[in-house]
């Protein structure tokens, strides 16, 4: 039986393995790791390689393990095997102390490959005959074991030593003592593992390459929709649907993407609608809040606004404007002869002839009944004003036919000026009143500017 000693473990690869997926996986740190730039594909193929990588320097070390172990022993058993049929072929020589025949069988026997030494020994343990490799040093000149009775197989280091006793017919006669080398078995492991290492490497170079393909095919559903997902976040264009192209995890990932694009887009519709319902809404408040809806001229409360505008801004430009005050001369027979509906389309055809003969930033106001405003800023002298307001009161003076009927409206205008007859919105306008007031006691269809005397305005 041989009695091999036991060989160190290879080194576990498990170390730097453990080290280069460690590197590949995200970090459980308390610091906020900054995200990585890799690509899916390059992180996976780099996983994969560092896993096959692993398992194939395990596998191709436990083969190197197993083969060494295997080789070694076998050796061990041919060179038991040797010395037990030289040990037979020693022992009638050794018999009869015949030292040249057992130089003979040694030189014979010699020729067997890796043997470093063969040593022959007598029972008393003196040496018979030996054999030693040439250029060995040293030959050491141990004694054969005590209750030698089988072979005995022993290996230390890159050598082989196999003792076996030399029995003849039932008596031993001495002890045969063989020594091999095992480095070009050493040698011829070595070279086979290097050449599997660079074949290993050179496969892990084609894996490397065919996992990026592979990978890269793989994942290009989860890279469209990773794409398509940054184009809707930066367009906002809730329209677009990626491709199912499996019913795999990812194509059913694109499905339920495509689901919640479907209803952030009407999600999105109904937002719009709304909204557009809500401006319109807005623009109606607007329009009835500001706008006089008989005539549609700004009302009441926009000449209120607008006026104190006009007010500060002419006292900041150190500039001039104007406010006009108008009623509608006779308008009560209007109503009373001929309907208040012919009435009301006197008030809009009175609006329609005042807008006709104004600039774009005269504001004319319906203040109510049949009174009307008009602001004028930015004027560039009195002059201007007073032409307008001539203008004014010839339009609504000239013939008007309301189904078929003359209407017999006139308009009578009061003239202010700021900053030249009032410094404020009150002022102006009770100014304008009191002047248009003292215009109609001079007898209607006419305007009149405004002067100190004119008196307050009856009630
Ligand atoms: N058709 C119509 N009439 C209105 C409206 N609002 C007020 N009125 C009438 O307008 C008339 C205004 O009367 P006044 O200004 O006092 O009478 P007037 O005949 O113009 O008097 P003078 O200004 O002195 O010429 C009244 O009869 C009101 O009933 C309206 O929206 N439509």
């Amino acid at each position: 039986m041989s009695n091999l000693a036991t060989e160190h473990e290879p080194q576990s690869p498990a170390v730097p393995a453990k080290t280069s997926l460690a590197a590949a996986l995200p970090q459980a740190s308390s610091r906020p790791s900054r995200p990585s730039r890799q690509s899916l594909v390059q992180r996976l193929s780099w996983l994969n390689l560092s896993v096959l990588s692993l398992t194939l320097l395990l596998t191709l070390s436990l083969i190197a393990y197993l083969s060494w172990w295997r080789v070694r022993e076998r050796q061990a058993q041919a060179a038991e095997l040797s010395a037990v049929l030289l040990s037979n072929s020693l022992a009638p020589a050794l018999a009869f102390n015949d030292r040249d025949a057992v130089r003979n069988e040694l030189s014979a026997f010699s020729r067997r490959a890796d043997l470093l030494e063969v040593l022959v020994l007598d029972q008393g343990h003196s040496l018979i005959g030996q054999w030693k490799a040439p250029g060995l040093a040293i030959v050491s000149r141990a004694a054969a074991p005590p209750e030698l009775l089988q072979a005995q197989t022993e290996i230390k280091g890159a050598e082989l030593e196999v003792w076996v006793p030399v029995q003849f017919k039932g008596e031993t006669l001495g002890a045969l003592r063989l020594r091999e080398s095992l480095e070009g078995l050493q040698r011829d492991v070595w070279r086979i593992l290097a050449l599997a290492a660079l074949l290993t490497m050179v496969a892990l170079a084609i894996a490397a390459r065919v996992l990026r393909v592979v990978q890269k095919r793989a994942l290009a559903p989860l890279l469209e929709l990773s794409r398509l997902a940054e184009q809707v976040s930066l367009g906002h264009d809730y329209s677009r649907r990626g491709t199912v192209y499996r019913q795999d995890e990812v194509g059913r990932l694109t499905e339920r993407f495509n689901e919640m694009l479907k209803r952030i887009e009407v999600w999105q519709a109904d937002l719009n609608q709304q909204l557009k319902t809500e401006q319109a809404v807005g623009q109606q408040y607007q329009q009835l809040a500001h706008y006089d809806s008989l005539t549609q001229l700004a009302n009441r409360h926009f000449f209120q606004q607008e006026i104190q505008r006009m007010v500060s801004q002419t006292l900041r430009d150190k500039g001039l404007s104007a406010l006009m005050f108008i009623d509608l001369d006779n308008f009560k027979q209007v109503n009373d002869r001929h309907g208040h509906e012919a009435g009301d389309e006197v008030l809009r055809e009175v609006a329609r002839r005042m807008q006709a003969v104004l600039r774009l930033s005269d504001r004319l106001c319906r203040l109510g009944g049949d009174e009307f405003a008009l602001l004028l800023p930015n004027l560039p002298d009195e002059a201007g004003a007073e032409h307008l307001a001539g203008r004014l009161v010839a339009a609504v003076r000239e013939p008007m036919l309301v189904h078929g009927e003359l209407m017999p409206v006139g308009a009578t205008i009061g003239l202010a000026f700021c900053p030249l007859d009032a410094r404020d919105a009150a002022g102006l306008l009770n100014r304008a009143d009191g002047a248009m007031y003292a215009a109609k006691r001079a007898g209607k269809n006419t305007f009149r500017r405004a002067v100190q005397d004119d008196g307050p305005a009856p009630d």
